[in-house]
């Protein structure tokens, strides 16, 4: 058994596959090191004789992360670095370190899965966007916050922006104009994201004119999928580069 993790600000995705390329026999989404550690034991059969993660985590964490990890289940866990060329790709970055590494095995994930010129979008605590010509180079991306964080930041830096979560779901059904604070948040946070994806489709046009692939994952991902009918919706997409970082052999 395989565990891999994806570390991102707000969740751990898990699961557990079989061996190199099988489908997941379980996983899931924790929000602490405690409950990832729960749900993998509580996972019937033999534990983990192999673990890799990816995480955009403090140094810190990542490496509390790992010894628990390693003192729970005897394995030696691999954790993707930073590198400036991996399975084709050429990072864009002119410091290649900096750029976050689920962005990064993301984006080599979609370029192994699609051989073509890709747009990633990821749509986590952040939104991210990432461009990958069909020779390889990533081109660079573009980072902003994803709806919780915008909506979070309205209601912390305003005194009149309060309204529950009953009222954040019931919003969310149109987009018409809002008639209460609670539409008018909602609508407006949600009409941002569509207008950044759009203008990300855009820009991938003027580009590549139609030759190219658009690949959609993070845990929000089901927020634009409509207005995307084209792309791929790859909810294990970060595990598809994760493999390719850290092989076992
Ligand atoms: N099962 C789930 N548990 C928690 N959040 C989820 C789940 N499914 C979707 N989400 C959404 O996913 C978002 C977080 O996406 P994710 O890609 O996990 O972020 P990050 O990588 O930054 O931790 C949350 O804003 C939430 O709206
Ligand atoms: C942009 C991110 C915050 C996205 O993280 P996530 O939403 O997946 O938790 C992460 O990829 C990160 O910390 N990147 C480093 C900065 C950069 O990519 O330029
Ligand atoms: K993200």
């Amino acid at each position: 058994m395989i565990l891999e993790l994806d570390c991102g600000n707000s969740f751990i995705k898990w699961r557990l596959i079989a061996a190199e390329s099988q489908p997941a026999l379980a996983g899931g989404v924790v929000d602490s090191d405690d409950q990832l550690l729960a749900a993998v034991r509580q996972v019937d059969g033999p534990g983990p004789l192999h673990c890799r993660l990816v995480s955009v985590r403090s140094d810190d964490e990542t490496a509390a992360l790992r010894l628990r990890l390693e003192q729970a289940f005897a394995v030696e866990v691999c954790s993707a670095q930073p590198v400036r060329e991996l399975a084709g790709v050429r990072n864009g970055y002119s410091d290649f370190a900096r750029l976050g590494l689920d962005r990064w095995l993301a984006l080599v994930g979609a370029y192994r899965l699609s051989g073509q010129a890709c747009l990633v979008l990821d749509l986590g605590t952040a939104v991210t966007s990432d461009f990958v010509a069909a020779d390889g180079e990533h081109l660079g991306g573009y980072i902003c916050p994803g709806v919780p964080l915008m909506r979070n930041q309205l209601r912390t830096h305003t005194r009149r922006i309060r309204y529950d979560d009953a009222a954040a779901a019931q919003a969310v059904h149109s987009l018409q104009p809002g008639r209460s604070t609670a539409e008018a948040v909602e609508r407006g946070c949600s009409l941002m994201l569509r207008g950044f994806v759009l203008t990300q489709l855009e820009l991938a046009r003027e580009r590549w004119g139609e030759s190219f692939s658009i690949f959609l994952t993070g845990g929000d991902a089901a927020l634009v999928r409509e207005m995307l009918p084209q792309a791929r919706l790859v909810s294990d997409l970060v595990f598809v580069g994760l493999a390719l970082a850290c092989p076992l052999s």
